[in-house]
């Protein structure tokens, strides 16, 4: 068993929460974006946080949030951390950490090289970085699409600021693998672990665990 951690993201149901903490699941997330079908209200979301064990890292995933809307949901929802998936820029990253005091996860898509260096543009304001597959150009989301980008593109990198998670397609099949090429210790999953849009799957929440912490 390994150091990786993992985060079980778009989680709707207390099942869900249940199955992410018994699989040992390090973070949780849940989405507050209406255009995804793991979108939760702030209500429902502030009764999943409750059931979440202590130590489990429960994340608010938000896409070019404003204040008021961050405001609704850090006043209702116990959180850890809040993951800005949008185009949300080094400045805002930084006003979202002074303004809400819970560290910042910002989330960079990455399609070929040219997007590596905003890896480093962000490591100087974020506490955290969720390196993501860019979306297509129609993609009505700006992530959880279950497409992965060439993971060559991380190997042998040089060292980030931050800790760093690994996101975009991955699978309880391909986790190992992706693993190995990039060097992550943290990865995030949402539709590879689901049997239908929004719908988590308890067993394949396992398995990717599993996967992902054997190494
Ligand atoms: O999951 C969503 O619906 C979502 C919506 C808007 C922005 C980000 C979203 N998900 C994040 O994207 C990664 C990758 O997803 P996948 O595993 O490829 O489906 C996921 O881990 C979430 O952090």
């Amino acid at each position: 068993m390994s150091d990786n951690r993992v985060k079980i993201c778009g989680l709707r149901s207390a099942d869900d929460v249940t199955a992410a903490a018994q699989a040992g699941a390090a973070y949780v997330g849940f989405v507050f974006f209406p255009k995804s079908p793991r979108h939760v209200q702030i209500d429902e979301a502030a009764t999943l946080a409750a059931t979440a064990p202590v130590g489990l890292c429960k994340v608010a995933l938000t896409v070019n949030a404003s204040d008021a809307e961050l405001d609704a949901i850090t006043a209702q929802v116990p959180l850890d951390m809040l993951q800005l998936h949008g185009t949300e820029s080094p400045a805002r990253v930084a006003e979202v950490k002074a303004r809400y005091g819970l560290p910042v996860m910002k989330a960079i898509g990455v399609a070929d090289a040219s997007d590596l260096p905003q890896i480093d543009v962000y490591s100087a304001v974020a506490d955290q970085l969720l390196i993501d597959a860019k979306p297509p150009k129609d993609a009505v989301l700006p992530g959880g699409n279950g497409l992965a980008f060439d993971w060559r593109l991380l190997a042998g990198r040089k060292y980030w600021q931050r800790p760093w998670m690994l996101a975009g397609g991955l699978t309880p099949e391909n986790v190992a693998e992706a693993l190995r090429m990039t060097g992550a210790n943290q990865v995030d999953v949402s539709s590879g672990v689901e049997v239908a849009p929004g719908q988590k799957d308890p067993t394949l929440i396992r398995s990717f665990v599993a996967a992902a912490t054997a190494l």
